[in-house]
């Protein structure tokens, strides 16, 4: 190698045929010392250059492990048993099979009876997990009665009757559908343009019915680890039985139940998985008593038509952009609680809002009342609602502009 330092020379014996017999004799002598101080100085060489080779080949197959334990990329859920001296006793999350396998060296320190881990194909433990009841927690937002009526939402009346019909009537009037023989619809899917209202519908209607309210994020449903995603599913439908009666609302629905693809990676079949959960339960509903299900979604266009079969999510509510009259409507509602100037006309502003959802007038409400305070009034004038959409208006276009520099 280059890098090895350079090896001793080779001694020379050197015989001057002018030498006596006795100074020939010394020069042997002192070659033969050279000869065994060169040989020293090389098996030292050697010593190092072995301890050396060791090292790197630890190095390697540490390297080695480490490329194994990345090259398993199925993850499944257990818990930990006992820890033994012949290895890890883990007990699987779906079948319950219990296997004596070993940990990741890296682990070993850390593996308590209890613990709930990731194995992979062959067993072995490759990480711990946090707390399975913290994460779920985390997961699911459950609210006894959300504060949202539908006197708080603004221009979508046709959608809040559909959705009181499909919804609210089932629960509090089963026996009306009963006699008169139809089905209640059994999922309501709300879809539109984002920040028009569907969350809250969703909550107005759960609030208005008496039923706990129990939100999850389609997002929160792509895990990373097989079967998590499917448990989440039975444990919202598992939540909701023992609430009842109850509204399940799962917001971006997309993410679980888009078109498949053709893409054969294992997160696109973990996503499946899930989805497919969430079609058995829903087909499984009948017998589940007071449950209502819901979701809403910004990409109609990207759902998987399974989905939408008779039996699952059966009734569809789209809820637009509001228009003139819808938007004077939000905008009313939005600025009931303020103290806004005689003569101001909330109408007329809202011919000027063009495009904007809810959730925009929303700001814009806020927005108007910030500038009435930093001037140092307790009014809130129509100027200052020309002022603020104005702002918002500023705000979109650096945002636009800021996408369109990036892309
Ligand atoms: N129709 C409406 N009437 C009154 N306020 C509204 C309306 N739509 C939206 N808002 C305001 O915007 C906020 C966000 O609305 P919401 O979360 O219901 O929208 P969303 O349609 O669920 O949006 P996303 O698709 O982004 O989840 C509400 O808290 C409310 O302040």
């Amino acid at each position: 190698m280059s890098h090895s330092p350079s090896l001793p020379d080779r001694p020379r014996l050197e015989l001057d045929p002018e030498m006596s017999e006795t100074e020939r004799l010394e020069a042997i002598r002192q070659h033969y010392r050279r000869i065994l101080q060169v040989n020293n100085e090389l098996e030292d060489r050697l010593d190092d250059a072995q301890n050396r080779r060791g090292e790197l080949k630890t190095d390697v197959d540490d390297l080695k492990n480490e490329n194994e334990v990345l090259k398993t990329s199925s993850l499944y859920i257990a818990s930990i048993e006992e820890i033994t001296d012949d290895g890890v006793v883990i007990k699987q999350h779906g079948n319950n099979q219990e296997v004596l396998t070993q940990a990741a060296t890296r682990l070993d320190e850390d593996l308590r009876p209890g613990d709930r881990v990731a194995i992979n194909d062959s067993f072995a433990v490759q990480q711990v997990l946090d707390d399975e009841t913290d994460s779920r927690a985390q997961a699911m937002e459950v609210t006894e009665s959300p504060d949202v009526e539908y006197a708080d939402i603004g221009g979508i009346d046709d959608q809040i009757r559909e959705v009181r019909e499909a919804v609210e009537d089932p629960l509090e009037n089963p026996e009306q559908f009963e006699a008169v023989g139809v089905e209640p619809p059994s999922g309501v899917l709300l879809h539109g343009p984002p920040g028009t209202g569907k969350t809250m519908l969703a909550k107005a209607v759960a609030n208005e019915s008496d039923a706990t309210f129990i939100k999850m994020a389609g997002s929160e449903l792509v895990r990373k680890f097989i079967g998590e995603g499917s448990r989440l599913v039975r444990d919202l439908f598992e939540l909701a039985a023992e609430r009842e009666p109850a509204v399940i609302f799962i917001d971006e629905i997309d993410a679980v139940a888009a078109k498949r693809t053709d893409s054969k990676t294992s997160g696109d079949a973990e996503v499946q998985r899930t989805m497919m959960q969430l079609l058995s339960e829903m087909d499984g509903f009948d017998e589940r008593g007071e449950i209502r299900i819901m979701a809403a979604t910004n990409r109609f266009d990207m759902l998987d038509e399974a989905i939408l079969r008779p039996g699952r999510f059966d009734r569809l509510i789209e809820v637009p952009e509001p228009d003139t009259e819808g938007r004077a409507r939000i905008l009313d509602i939005h600025t009931q609680d303020m103290n806004v100037a005689e003569g101001t006309d909330v109408s007329e502003i809202a011919v000027d809002l063009e495009g904007y959802s809810g959730a925009d007038i929303a700001s814009l409400a806020t927005e108007a009342g910030m500038f009435a305070i930093r001037d140092g009034r307790t009014e809130v004038t129509q100027g200052d609602f020309e002022a603020a959409r104005e702002k918002l208006q500023d705000a979109e276009q650096t945002e636009e502009r800021v996408i369109n520099y990036q892309y």
